[in-house]
C-alpha cells in the first residue's frame, strides 16, 4: 500500500474530529466533502451554516458539524478557557471574545485544546505564521520537548534514495534560523515521527554545504555543534553530520567523503540548517523532482496542529486530514 493510502486507512480505522477553519474556502470545502463522504475524518466548518453550505455549492458538506461563534452553546466556556490560556499576557474576557469572534483560527485552536475537535488542518488561506502563531500561543510545546518544529514528509520517485524514495525533511515552515540547541531537537524529534509515521529506523543527516569538516564557516560550525549536541542527547539514533545532500543519500559519494559514517548514502531524515535551505529544498524536490510533499506537519506541539502551504488542491488538504488523524491517535496513546 502507498504512503497515503496507508494513512488513510490507519485515519478511517478510528476516526478522528478535525477543524477546517477556512470554512468558506472551495479548497477546504472540497475536501471536507470528501472527507466526509469517505468517512475518513468527522469535520468541523466555523461559521454560519446556511453561508458555508451556499459557499459549497456542489460539494456535500451537510454532514459537518457546524460551530457558529455567533450563536455556538458553548461560546461563554470557551471564551474562558481563551482568556485563562493567555492570562500571563493580560488577556480580558472581553478581547478573548472579540479575537474568537474574527478569527476563526483561533476558535479552532480553541476546540482542539478544548478536547471538543482532536485536530486542525489550515494553511490554505493564511500564511504559516498567521497559521501557526495561535497553536504556539495557546497548544503550547508538548512535555519533554523544548520546542515546536515542522517537517514535511516526501514521497519520491527515486526508489533509491531514504526508503524506496520516501524522506523526512525538516525544518522546512516554523523555525527561521534554529541555534545548535535547537536544530539539535528539531533532529530528535524529526527522528520520532520518521518512526511514527513511517514504522521505519531514522537515520539522521544534518545537513550543511560542507562534509566532515570541508568548509569552514560559522554557518558549519552552527551544525558541527548540534550534532554533538544531537549525539549525547540522542545516543540511541543513528545521526550524523556535518554533511552534504549528496553524501547523505548518495551510497557512492557517501562512502568517498563520509567513509566512517552510519547514515553517510542511507539518510532518511534531512535536517536542512535554517529555514531557507529547508524550504527551498522541500519545493525543489515538489517541483522539479515531481514528489509528493506531505505537510508540513508540526512536531513537539501538545496537540496536533497542521499547516498547508497555500499553494495546496483539495487532495492536499485530504492528506493532511488523514496525517492529522494519525497523528493524533499516536498522542493520544
Ligand atoms: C511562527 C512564527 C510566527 C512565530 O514567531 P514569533 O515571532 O515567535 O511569534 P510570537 O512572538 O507571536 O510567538 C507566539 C508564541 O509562540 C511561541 N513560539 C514561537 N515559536 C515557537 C517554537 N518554535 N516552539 C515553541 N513555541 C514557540 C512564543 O514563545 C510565543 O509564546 P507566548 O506568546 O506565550 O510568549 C515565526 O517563527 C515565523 O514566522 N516562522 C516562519 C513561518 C514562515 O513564514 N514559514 C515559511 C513558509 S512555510
Ligand atoms: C509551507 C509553505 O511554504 O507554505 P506557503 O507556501 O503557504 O508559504
Amino acid at each position: 500500500m502507498d504512503f497515503l493510502s496507508e494513512m488513510k486507512a490507519k485515519a478511517k480505522a478510528d476516526k478522528k474530529v478535525i477543524v477546517l477553519p477556512e470554512s468558506y474556502e472551495k479548497r477546504n470545502l472540497e475536501a471536507a466533502a470528501e472527507c466526509l463522504r469517505d468517512e475518513l475524518a468527522d469535520i468541523v466548518l466555523i461559521g454560519n451554516k446556511e453561508k458555508i453550505m451556499e459557499a459549497a455549492g456542489s460539494f456535500d458538506v451537510s454532514k459537518a458539524i457546524f460551530v457558529d461563534p455567533e450563536n455556538y452553546e458553548k461560546m461563554d466556556e470557551v471564551v474562558a478557557a481563551l482568556a485563562e490560556a493567555r492570562k500571563s499576557k493580560g488577556m480580558t474576557l472581553e478581547e478573548a471574545r472579540k479575537l474568537l469572534l474574527d478569527d476563526p483560527l483561533f476558535m479552532g485552536v480553541m476546540l482542539v485544546k478544548m478536547d471538543i475537535a482532536d485536530g486542525m488542518v489550515s494553511g490554505a488561506i493564511h500564511s504559516t505564521a498567521d497559521t501557526l502563531r495561535p497553536a504556539l500561543q495557546i497548544l503550547k510545546t508538548a512535555p519533554g520537548t523544548e520546542l515546536v518544529s515542522s517537517f514535511f514528509i516526501m514521497v519520491t520517485n527515486t526508489p533509491q534514495y531514504g526508503d524506496d524514495g520516501i524522506l523526512l525533511f525538516a525544518d522546512c515552515a516554523l523555525n527561521q534560523n534554529p541555534n545548535p540547541q535547537e536544530l539539535a531537537c528539531i533532529a530528535g524529534d524529526s527522528a520520532k515521527s520518521y518512526e511514527a509515521f513511517i514504522g521505519k529506523e531514522p537515520r539522521v543527516a544534518m545537513l550543511s554545504h560542507s562534509t566532515m569538516g570541508s568548509a569552514k564557516h560559522a554557518d558549519v560550525t552552527k551544525v558541527v555543534d548540534a550534532v554533538k549536541i544531537a549525539k549525547e542527547k540522542f545516543p540511541n539514533v543513528k545521526l550524523d553530520g556535518e554533511i552534504q545532500l549528496d553524501a547523505a543519500i548518495v551510497k557512492e559519494v557517501g562512502e568517498l567523503k563520509a567513509p566512517n559514517s552510519t547514515v553517510a548514502g542511507k539518510a532518511n531524515v534531512l535536517v536542512f540548517p535554517d529555514i531557507d535551505a529547508g524550504n527551498i529544498g522541500y519545493k525543489l524536490v515538489q517541483r522539479f523532482g515531481q514528489a509528493e510533499a506531505f505537510g508540513p506537519i508540526l512536531q513537539g506541539i501538545a496537540k496536533p496542529v497542521n499547516d498547508l502551504s497555500r499553494g495546496c488542491s483539495a487532495n492536499d488538504i485530504v492528506a493532511v486530514v488523514a496525517l492529522t488523524s494519525v497523528q493524533a491517535q499516536v498522542m493520544g496513546k
